[in-house]
């Protein structure tokens, strides 16, 4: 699958793979959003066809069922893995996971609000440089995903360093953050990229909403022919990419309708469903004033 730099994901940027067309939504937008942007296409990656159902039952099955693909092409993969991979910035623990009823009450708001019309697969929200982890309601962002916020930040913070945690989570926010929303049908994925350097500073989170699905990383100098390292991510999961893991390495998901992963010496197929992703970053000093030379086209 081919590579994307960070560049050729800014939306209109030229050398995209897809041109994308961007308007803002003002009848979408709570009135404590900064901004609402509907990409109606997107860098996705997506299958043929589309299966148009949404957070179907995902059940695992049996890896030796044929009829469920192992890559997009064809070839076989390594069973992902369950465990955060050693690689310097990346954190995840597989057993802390949003609370069920917050996840209902996000995915819920995001269909209500941001996913209510056909192709609209990508919405980003921008906070304002204010409000904190005992603050959320101060963020800018709509109450639930500031909800959202605290509680990633209080179910991360054990199994973070306490840079991190600052980094991620500081007591008074000097830059605003985006929150990203990427749906994805099952067989959709996003290439392999480093999140705009220019845009967004150091310390993501991203967490998984309606299914699980295979996060690919491969070191940027190396990309082309290394082998990733394939991550399962459950639904509710939360990932936090800092240092290298934000910078060096790249991440992606191929496009697959589902994933094979490490289950003890055996591994096991998950078809995925319907996805949500919300990932949040700060923008970058300068990068939060929207217009000519604003984080739009151009830069
Ligand atoms: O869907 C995801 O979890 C990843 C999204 C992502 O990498 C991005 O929007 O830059
Ligand atoms: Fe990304």
């Amino acid at each position: 699958m081919a590579q994307s730099s960070q560049q050729d994901l800014a939306p209109h940027e030229e050398g995209s793979s897809k041109d994308l067309y961007l308007h803002t939504d003002s009848k979408a937008s709570p009135s404590n959003a900064l901004e609402i942007i509907t990409e109606v296409e997107s860098y996705f990656e997506s299958p043929e066809d589309s299966p148009n159902s949404l957070f179907d039952d995902t059940s695992p099955v049996s890896a030796t069922d044929a009829s469920f693909e192992f890559s997009s092409g064809g070839l076989p993969v390594s069973p992902a893995q369950t465990e955060a991979p050693q690689i310097p910035g990346l954190f995840f623990d597989p057993s802390v996971l949003v609370p069920p009823e917050l996840a209902n009450d996000v995915v819920r708001f995001c269909f209500e609000h941001y996913f209510n019309r056909p192709g609209v697969n990508q919405i980003m929200l921008f906070g304002v440089a204010s409000g904190s982890p005992t603050s959320p309601s101060s963020s800018g962002l709509p109450p639930v995903l500031a909800t959202l916020l605290s509680t990633v930040s209080s179910l991360s913070k054990p199994s973070l360093s306490a840079e991190t945690y600052d980094l991620l989570f500081p007591r008074n926010p000097a830059t605003a953050r985006q929150a990203i929303l990427n749906l994805y049908q099952p067989g959709e994925g996003i290439v392999p990229h480093v999140d705009l350097l220019k845009r967004f500073g150091d310390g993501i989170v991203g967490v998984s909403f309606g299914s699980s699905c295979v996060m690919d990383f491969a070191p940027v100098e190396t990309a082309a022919d290394a082998a990733p390292v394939h991550l399962f991510l459950p639904e509710r999961s939360i990932i936090v990419l800092s240092g290298d893991s934000r910078y060096a390495w790249t991440h992606g998901i191929d496009k697959r309708t589902s994933d094979l992963v490490a289950d003890g010496a055996e591994s096991r197929v998950v078809p995925r469903g319907v996805r949500l992703s919300i990932t949040f970053r700060w923008l970058l000093p300068g990068a939060d004033v929207v217009g000519q030379d604003g984080i739009f086209p151009g830069t």
